[in-house]
């Protein structure tokens, strides 16, 4: 079965990608192992089909990045909030990846692992829905200040804009395209996927209302001849 979108997560190793995934379709947090090449999920948001792509971080499958992306309707550029580093690679090396997703497709920006720093209890007071099922408020000892901040992601955020050419009039406002997470706890993990998947609800439609995607046409290519000279027998 052909899903009818896809989303696809994009972001330096070690920043929780896997487990973001994991929270959402397993309900659970537990230890993972750094991915290799990639893996997808597939949910079904209403009448639809989404794939949800979980790729891999580390340098050596970089080059896997682009085609995972291809014709994709949306990409969440993660990044781990307690690591400046993994926001500035965003930029770096995994924007130029999502060059083959749709035209249209929606952008997010999250950063992960808020649990870990010590602005943790105070966001779960001011946000009494999306409560985590195990609310972490002991060992406030080991929380640290966090690295990077909303207004950074924010800043990306309008970086891509200029980097596609969109207009900020025709997105969504950046603020409501970065979001901090924590697949440990599951801090605002439903709320960050199935936000993405409504907008991508329309997207599914207008593609599909345009027909299947434009593919490379191969009646123009002339078939391989195999040679004699080109036989390794
Ligand atoms: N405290 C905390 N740890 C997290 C969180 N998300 C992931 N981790 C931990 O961070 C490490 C990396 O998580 P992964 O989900 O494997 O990271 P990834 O982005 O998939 O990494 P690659 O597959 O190598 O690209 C693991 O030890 C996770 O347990 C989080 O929200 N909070
Ligand atoms: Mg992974």
């Amino acid at each position: 079965m052909k899903p009818d979108g896809k989303v696809v997560l994009l972001g330096d190793m070690n920043v929780g990608k896997t487990s973001l995934l994991h929270r959402y379709m397993e309900r659970r947090f537990q230890d993972t192992i750094s991915t290799v090449g990639g893996a997808f999920y597939l949910k079904q948001w209403g009448p639809y089909n989404i794939s949800l792509w979980d790729t891999a971080g580390r340098e050596q499958f970089h080059g896997l990045g682009s085609m995972y992306c291809r014709g994709a309707a949306a990409v969440i550029l993660t990044y781990d909030v307690n690591n400046l580093q993994s926001l500035i690679e965003l930029e770096d090396r995994f924007l130029a990846l999502t060059d083959t997703a749709s035209a249209d497709c929606i952008f997010a920006i999250v950063g992960n692992k808020v649990d870990l720093t010590n602005e943790y209890a105070l966001l779960l007071e001011t946000e009494e829905e999306n409560r985590p099922e195990k609310p972490v408020t002991s060992c406030i000892s080991t929380k640290v200040q966090k690295q990077v901040h909303l207004d950074d992601a924010v800043a990306l955020y309008k970086k891509i804009l200029k980097y596609k050419m969109l207009d900020e009039k025709d997105v969504p406002a950046a603020e409501k395209m970065c979001f901090e997470t924590s697949a440990k706890t599951g801090y605002k993990v439903d709320y960050l996927f199935e936000t993405i998947f409504d907008m991508v609800v329309p997207l599914i439609l207008r593609q599909q209302a345009e027909g299947p995607l434009q593919t490379v046409d191969i009646t123009n290519y002339k078939s391989a001849k195999r040679t004699k000279s080109g036989c390794c027998a």
